[in-house]
């Protein structure tokens, strides 16, 4: 078992990587089967225990006080981290238990190839702090907020407020965070380059070519690595980066005279009149419904005849459509963490959203009834999820 686990996958071999994705699926029932039902969900309510271990290790810099290539005494990793002795043997011990850092010999730490990551990649890095800093401690209090405002799809009424104490989003509170926006941009990218979320498919899947010299618009771009991307592949096309707050963003000097950023709120009239493409990546899913609507709706004056729309998003799994490790991905983007685990994945990502922003992952036909509810002008163009890509890409034109 330990032989086949150190044996790489070759995941272009499509039958391999098939083979392992189904194995994936399977790793939760083959757990079950062997702890049994009452384990499994204990198991479940001490999931966020992981989390006291990250946060210690990301707050007092752990991975990165821990020499490369040679363990270290807890002793003097103590002194460096000044976590005192006794608890950070305890908190690490817990952390080797996951796989991260390890005790070659008693009394002395040392990387793992997981730790080594944490120490290195500074966007693994900024991500882990996002999530133990302020995703976790919302997401505790997203049960309270649903019974505070049930039903509710307004942004701020969700765990960060009852955290905050007043009326506020997920973005106002992360835009104040210590270590700035930057660092949240950093912790996007993180996802950006997981399995199924390159740009890549965003590249490959759109007729690009056929645009020429043309402008495209990316709204909540980010760092604008997916308007990179493209501009990498296809060097006629200009791009504007919109994003709340762009300060700070950086391009590569060969694409800078293409790639602009700009502060815009979409709530607000889209500016950038007459270009050929928008396009939102992977943010409409953090908004309710209402915001979608209008967001399509402050489109409308900008746009000619002709241009093209394109979400890049999730398209809900339905349950038994597809494997329930991908559906469960999906799905704890919302709320019920629990019931998600156990029924869903795709689910993942869905109540994240509701936990966070009151947004919500959608399934397909939701997104082409938003389109029709906005304007009947937006005329529908499909929806395909280009094979190994966790997201659809849906295609819509203005035909005034
Ligand atoms: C999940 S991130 C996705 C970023 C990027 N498109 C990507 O694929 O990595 C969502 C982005 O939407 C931005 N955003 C949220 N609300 C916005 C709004 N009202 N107007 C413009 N951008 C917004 C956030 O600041 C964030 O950068």
């Amino acid at each position: 078992m330990r032989t086949a686990l150190a044996t790489p996958v070759d995941v272009s071999d499509k039958a391999a990587q098939t083979a392992r994705l189904d194995i994936i699926d399977m790793i939760p029932d083959l757990q079950l089967k062997l702890i049994g039902e009452q384990a499994m969900i204990r198991n479940m309510t001490w999931s966020p225990l992981n989390l006291v271990t990250l946060q210690v290790i990301s707050r007092c810099k752990i991975a990165q006080h821990v020499p490369l290539d040679t363990p270290i005494s807890y002793t003097d990793l103590s002194a460096i981290c000044s976590v005192p002795e006794h608890p950070l043997k305890r908190l690490l011990r817990h952390a080797m238990t996951n796989r991260l850092f390890c005790e070659p010999t008693k009394n002395h730490v040392a990387h793992t190839p997981a730790s080594r990551l944490l120490a290195a990649d500074k966007k693994l890095d900024s991500w882990v702090f996002f999530l133990v800093e302020y995703f976790w401690p919302a997401t505790t209090r997203a049960v309270d907020a649903m019974q505070k405002w049930p039903g509710s799809s307004n942004p701020t009424e969700v765990g960060v407020s009852l955290i905050a104490g007043e009326q506020t989003t997920w973005f106002k509170e992360i835009a104040k965070a210590d270590r700035g926006i930057a660092s949240f941009r950093d912790s996007m990218a993180v996802v950006s380059e997981g399995e199924g979320w390159q740009d890549l498919y965003l590249v490959e899947n759109f007729p690009w070519g056929e645009i020429g010299k043309g402008v495209v618009v990316d709204i909540g771009g980010a760092s604008g690595h997916t308007s990179m991307a493209i501009a990498e592949a296809y060097p006629d096309l200009k791009f504007v980066v919109q994003d709340l707050h762009t300060e700070g963003n950086d391009v590569p000097a060969h694409l800078k005279e293409r790639i602009t950023f700009m502060d815009h709120d979409m709530l607000n009239p889209q500016p950038i009149k007459d270009a050929d493409v928008y396009f939102w990546r992977a943010v409409l899913h953090n908004h309710p419904d209402s915001v979608v609507l209008k967001s399509f709706q402050n489109l409308i004056p900008a746009l000619k005849s002709g241009a093209k729309i394109i979400i890049q998003d999730f398209g809900l799994t339905a349950p038994g459509e597809g494997r329930l490790a991908d559906e469960s991905y999906e799905r704890q983007v919302i709320l019920l963490y629990v019931l998600s685990w156990i029924f869903t994945k795709d689910r993942m990502m869905d109540v994240m959203m509701m936990s966070l922003m009151n947004g919500k992952e959608r399934e397909r036909e939701e997104w082409k009834a938003l389109f029709e509810e906005a304007d009947p002008r937006y005329k529908w163009g499909g929806a395909m999820r280009p094979d190994g890509s966790r997201l659809w890409i849906y295609t819509v034109t203005w035909e005034p």
